[in-house]
């Protein structure tokens, strides 16, 4: 087994007028799972193929191991690859699509006989080495890519949305399987998708993109518990955002709670937003201590089997929204009733507001 560290270093990718990345830069451990996470044109391939070899970059450098591989073609770079097209060999059966890796390296006999079979029992195929792609479902052939991609054991692996083209059920069930590929074969990963689920599910570490450049990166619990910007607390998950007003004495309030809170160092009143995840806000029976609390109203009750989400709107004219996971002896409030909620101010975070 072979694993490598890579980093992109202030790495810019032009394609004319657009700026695809833009001083990029990111270290990857060895052995680590980094996805990148971020809407359409953020430059999530860009940087796949920057890597991979597939695009040069204008400014930067990229290294893999101890290496510089800007000037190395793909093929030299030793990196395996997933696409979302499964891009498997029509006219090859399941095992020489399998095989197609190792024979380019010159691996014959029954050595590649016995990687081929072993590559295949890794991805649940053990019995399907003599069919030809089209006698296969699409996770199947998916999995097929993926032993293929992972054959000549190469210290990375890359994969681009590769489950986009499955559906959900089908998507979840391979998700889990990556995970535990990724467990027993511990090659770095770098990740691609646009799907926030996806990406918590299956990474040591998020990178959220946004116009070429990385939003925030860190751990799943990180970006989900501590988003460093409005931007992302509003595409990991969803959330209630809060304005503030200055209050007196250097104290802030949060705007239809009527709510005070200290204020956060660093950033003011006009360029922070509180975020509170709707798991985070919950009825209180009176003033809790050490909660902020404040009335409300429902306005919405959406009943989703194991949770229940409350839309509200607060006294002071907030809308904002709730889940209620429905523990022991929970009950199902109704819409119009008026109650008390509350949270911990320890679970609301101030954002960066975003300038747009
Ligand atoms: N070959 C190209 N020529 C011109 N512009 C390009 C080219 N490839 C990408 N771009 C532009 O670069 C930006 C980043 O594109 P990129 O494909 O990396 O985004 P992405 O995050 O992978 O998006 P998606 O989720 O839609 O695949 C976009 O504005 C895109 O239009």
């Amino acid at each position: 087994m072979s694993v490598a560290d890579l980093s992109f270093n202030q790495v810019t990718k032009r394609f004319g007028k657009v700026v695809a990345l833009d001083k990029f830069d990111l270290d990857v451990a060895p052995g680590e799972f980094v996805t990148f996470l971020g809407p359409s044109g953020s430059g999530k391939t860009t940087a796949l193929n920057i890597l991979a070899g597939f695009a040069a970059a204008t400014e930067g450098d990229v290294r893999i191991g101890d290496r510089s591989v800007v000037n190395l073609p793909p093929e030299k770079r030793n990196v395996g690859m997933v696409f979302q097209s499964y891009s498997l060999f029509p006219h090859l059966t399941v095992f020489e699509n399998v095989a197609f890796p190792l024979r380019l390296r010159g691996t014959r006999g029954a050595a590649l006989t016995a990687r081929v079979i072993a590559a295949l029992e890794m991805v649940h195929l053990g019995d399907y080495a003599a069919r030809m792609p089209s006698e296969l479902s699409g996770g199947q052939r998916q999995r097929v890519a993926f032993a293929r991609a992972v054959i000549f054991d190469p210290p990375v692996l890359l994969m681009d949305e590769p489950l986009s083209a499955l559906d959900l059920k089908l998507r979840e069930q391979m998700q889990l399987e990556i995970k535990r590929f990724h467990a027993q074969i511990g090659c770095t990963i770098i990740f691609v998708t646009h799907d926030q689920g996806e990406a918590l599910t299956l990474s040591d570490r998020v990178a959220v993109m946004r116009d070429g450049q990385i939003a925030q990166v860190g751990s799943p619990q990180e970006i989900y518990d501590r988003p460093n910007s409005q931007y992302v607390a509003e595409f990991i998950g969803r959330t209630n955002l809060f304005r503030l007003n200055a209050g007196q004495g250097g104290t802030w309030t949060i705007d239809g709670l009527g709510v005070t809170m200290p204020p956060v160092r660093g950033a003011n009143a006009t360029n922070t937003l509180l975020s509170v995840r709707p798991e985070k806000i919950r009825p209180v029976d009176s003033d809790e201590a050490g909660q902020v609390s404040f009335d409300a109203r429902l306005t919405q009750v959406i009943f989703q089997g194991d949770h229940v989400q409350y839309e509200a709107v607060s006294s002071g004219g907030s809308p904002l929204y709730f889940q209620d996971y429905r523990g022991p002896g929970t009950h199902l409030m109704k819409r119009g009733e008026q109650i008390r909620l509350g949270f911990d101010p320890g679970d609301a975070v101030p954002v960066a507001r975003d300038v747009a």
